[in-house]
């Protein structure tokens, strides 16, 4: 068990999350911000990170060399875009730290990527970081399998603020694999993401998703179990971004001890 402060950067640090994440690296107990990091050509690229967070000046100006910060560093929060966590994937490996990877949107080629990153880097990746979500997840398995393969459809219902650019959300697709994994069944096969114009009848066994977007929506999302006669929705709302960043946080001094690898906010918690 690692005793002294652990280091960490914050990537994409002057956006909504690289914000609440350097808020909470501040004030939490056993971290310390190292780094704050954005793309180069960022306007925010020398100034104060503490500034940018509304914390006032901490004497961290933010960086355009990812590389450079991780050497020195012991994990990264990473919160930015499919491109951006696959770049760092590389580098927290070549760093050999931990990388919290809380980004969502990921296609099968950046996910491929990011696993062979794991081979040196200690990574948790998780489309929701927050206790209430994954608790969720733990009872959606549970009710997909109680409710058994037919009968009962299932529906996953998410919204987000107006600036969310992946749908479904990764929270969404990750109660979509708590209940296929209830049911048995390879999410991936039995998926209905869009419905438009005459779809014809619901698919016995699919799993459907349902996508909204508006406003400041921090995250809103609802599993409906609808059956004859009757439906149970088991939901989770969002209403603090801080949520999020106390997971990655979590996760990160979880992490630290572990053997490089892939890992879920699962293990973290030890809700598996
Ligand atoms: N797993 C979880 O618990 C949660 C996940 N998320 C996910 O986190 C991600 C970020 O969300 P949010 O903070 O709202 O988004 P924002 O757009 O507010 O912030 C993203 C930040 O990352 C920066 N960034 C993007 N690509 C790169 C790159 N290649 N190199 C360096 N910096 C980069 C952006 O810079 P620029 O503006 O220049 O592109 C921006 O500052 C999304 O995928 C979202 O779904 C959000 C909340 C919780
Ligand atoms: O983009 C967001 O804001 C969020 N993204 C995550 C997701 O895609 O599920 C987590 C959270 O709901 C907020």
């Amino acid at each position: 068990m690692s005793t002294t402060e652990m280091k960490l950067v914050v990537v994409g640090a002057a956006g909504r999350m690289g914000q609440t994440l350097i808020r909470m690296v501040h004030g939490m107990d056993g971290v310390r911000l190292h780094a704050a990091v954005e793309r180069p050509g960022s306007p925010f690229i020398g100034r104060d990170a503490g500034e940018i967070a509304g914390l006032g000046p901490i004497g961290i100006a933010v960086t355009d060399k990812p590389l450079e910060a991780f050497v020195e560093a012991e994990g990264v929060l990473d919160f930015t875009s499919p491109a951006g966590t696959v770049e760092f994937a590389g580098l927290a490996a070549q760093a050999r730290i931990v990388h919290v990877i809380g980004t969502t949107g990921c296609g099968a080629d950046d996910d491929a990527k990011i696993r062979a990153a794991a081979r040196h880097a200690r990574i948790v990746k998780s489309g929701n970081m927050s206790l209430g979500v994954n608790l969720l997840g733990v009872l959606t398995e549970k009710a997909a399998r109680a409710l058994g393969p037919a009968g009962w459809d299932i529906e996953i219902l998410e919204m987000h603020h107006k600036h969310k650019v992946d749908a479904p959300s990764g929270t969404a697709l990750l109660l979509g694999e708590a209940a296929a994994k209830g049911r048995s069944i390879a999410l991936s096969e039995n998926s209905v993401r869009v419905r438009d114009g005459h779809t014809g009848a619901r698919p016995q066994g699919a799993i459907g998703f349902a996508t909204l977007r508006g406003g400041s929506v921090i995250g809103e999302h609802s599993v409906i179990l609808a059956g004859e006669g009757e439906q149970v929705t088991l939901s989770h709302s969002a209403t603090d971004r801080s949520i999020f960043a106390r997971g990655a946080v979590t996760a990160a001094l979880w992490a630290r001890d572990q053997k490089p690898g892939f890992y879920s906010m699962l293990d973290v918690l030890g809700l598996d």
